[in-house]
């Protein structure tokens, strides 16, 4: 353990259980190293012996030994109602695992006694106790997530806390009170972790106590921390908050609190600046696009919009924000928008490399033609390369040119059979001499796009290895119908990085090709090619 508090990552357990995720064994193989960086103590693959998937990734972590510093922890249930512990087969898959930790979920809330195992409330007792007793016997250290504790207690508090005793009794080094169906409140949680470790100590029982929030109203952060302030020293979550329904903790934004808002030093402050590159990184191989405001990792969570806030960050930056971002490996951005300010701009050019602070001219020009375009309708909040454009022509008295339009023009043809595709004809000139490209594609911005790359990569070769990775359309005046204006942003990617541009235009195909010529002009700079 790093700190005073043990991490427990269960995103290849619980996150797993997250509508939508599907991780293969190969995917959680890649994410091990992920969950160490941050500072992971324990790591829960799984449930062995109930999904195969789940049997197979710990054979591998058991031929390859893959973890440097976490431990690896088994997840399964205590054994069936009515069957010896020996002769589970799951208890037995759970040992065949050979993780060295394994945490039992068991029945702590008298109604799911009843109900779910359709048991009586002795038996669940003894099968908490054989369980835990003989997994402790064969070598293991368990832990045991007590599952509705919260709802339990409520319903019948003797109940549950004597499951948690049970446990502790028989050998459990850490048990960790669930809230299951995620509607409990922080205060609750407080006072219910605190009557727990209050009744361990008059018992004289000696085990760590837990804390397994789910989020259902909003609340799983705030209750791991309430339960911490109770008394609790091992956390379990997820990175970014995946799981069951609406999810888990967070565990990196509980993490990320703990450390920089309650001094308690959960993981190092080389771990803690590793937060947002992990938060990314899993979100990547789980295949789900981050959530930009996510707290502390999100790249909004530290983008200022509002003018009001740049005119004050300009003098210090921590007037409008809770953290330095680059605790937690963040970054502030300045956002361009109609509500920028010239500090907006000021601040924007200087993340571009470019001093404007002595060039109130060109901080209110450049803020008045954002507004002005933004009206029309325009946007620059997710377009910086545009507003770099704009910032570098008004900043320099003109647009950056490496080549001049003579005309362009394109057709899609189709039959009553179906569209047959498009082509498109560009005439431009360049430092090189003018050129007549025919470009073809399924579409008339595709074939617009081929036709001008055909006549800049001869001359750019520079370009070749830049790609329309995006396109989104937006019609901004829907009711205006075939009249309406259209917006289109395009992504280009380059070994340089990953830009966007934007494009406004009385249909699909004017605008986009605003946003392409811009696109390739900024690739152009990018690549550090000499204007002409
Ligand atoms: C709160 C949580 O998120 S816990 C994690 C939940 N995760 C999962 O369920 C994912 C993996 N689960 C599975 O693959 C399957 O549900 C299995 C293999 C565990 C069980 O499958 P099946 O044998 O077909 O049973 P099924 O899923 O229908 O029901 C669960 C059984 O476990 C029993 N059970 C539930 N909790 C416990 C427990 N803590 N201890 C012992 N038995 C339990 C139920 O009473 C039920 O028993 P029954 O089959 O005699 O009715
Ligand atoms: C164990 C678990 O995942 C829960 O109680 O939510």
């Amino acid at each position: 353990m790093s700190g005073d508090v043990l991490v427990y990552d269960t995103t290849l357990r619980d996150g797993a259980q997250q509508e939508g995720m599907n991780l293969s064994v190969a995917d959680k193989l890649t994410l091990l190293p992920m969950l160490e960086a941050y500072g992971a103590d324990i790591i829960e693959g799984g449930w062995p012996g109930a999904i195969p998937r789940d049997t197979e990734f710990f054979r591998e972590i058991a031929a390859t030994q893959p973890l440097t510093r976490a431990r690896l922890a088994a997840f399964g249930a205590t054994r069936k109602a009515g069957v010896d512990v020996e002769d589970d087969q799951q208890v037995a898959a759970l040992l065949a695992s050979e993780a060295p930790i394994i945490t039992l979920v068991a029945k702590s809330d008298a109604r799911h006694v009843a109900k779910a195992l359709r048991t009586t409330e002795e038996e669940n007792l003894r099968m908490v106790r054989d369980t835990v007793a003989y997994l402790v016997e064969q070598g293991r250290e368990v832990m045991v997530d007590l599952e509705h504790f919260f709802d339990g207690a409520d319903y019948d508090r003797d109940y549950t806390f004597a499951v948690a005793v049970e446990a502790v009794r028989a050998g459990a080094s850490t048990v960790i009170a669930c809230d299951t169906n995620g509607g409990a409140l922080p205060d609750g949680i407080l006072a219910r972790v605190g009557e727990l470790s209050a009744l361990l100590d008059e018992e004289g029982l000696t085990a760590t106590i837990g804390i397994h929030a789910h989020n259902d109203g909003e609340m799983a952060v705030a209750n791991t921390l309430a339960a911490v302030t109770a008394g609790a020293a091992h956390i379990q979550g997820t990175v970014n908050g995946y799981g069951e329904r609406t999810g888990n903790a967070n565990i990196l934004t509980a993490i990320a609190n703990l450390h920089l808002k309650m001094g308690r030093k959960v993981v190092t402050d080389d771990q803690l600046a590793d937060l947002s590159r992990v938060s990314h990184a899993v979100a990547e191989i789980v295949n789900i696009a981050p959530y930009r405001r996510q707290p502390y990792t999100g790249v909004s969570a530290f983008a200022h919009k509002a003018g009001l806030h740049a005119s004050a960050i300009r003098v210090d930056a921590d007037l409008y924000q809770h953290i330095d971002p680059a605790r937690v490996g963040n970054d502030m951005r300045m956002i361009v928008s109609d509500m920028a300010g010239r500090a907006s701009i000021e601040l924007k050019a200087r993340e571009l490399g470019l001093d404007l602070s002595d060039r109130p001219d060109v901080l209110s020009e450049v803020t008045r033609r954002i507004k002005e375009a933004e009206a029309l309708g325009y946007t620059y909040d997710a377009t910086d390369a545009s507003v770099e454009l704009l910032i570098r022509e008004v900043a320099f008295g003109e647009r950056l040119s490496y080549f001049d339009i003579e005309s362009w023009t394109t057709h899609l043809s189709g039959s009553s059979e179906g569209s047959h595709g498009a082509e498109a004809v560009v005439k431009l000139s360049t430092g090189a001499g003018r050129s007549v490209t025919v470009g073809e594609g399924v579409g008339p911005v595709d074939a617009l796009d081929q036709a001008l790359r055909g006549g800049l990569c001869s001359v750019y070769p520079e370009l070749e290895d830049c790609e329309l990775i995006d396109f989104k359309v937006r019609i901004l005046d829907p009711s205006a119908a075939t009249r309406a204006t259209t917006r289109v942003i395009i992504s280009m990617s380059s070994p340089a990085g990953i830009w966007a541009t934007v494009g406004l235009g009385r249909d699909i195909i004017e605008a986009s090709w605003e946003a392409l010529t811009d696109g390739y002009i900024y690739g152009l700079f990018k690549a550090g090619v000499p204007v002409r």
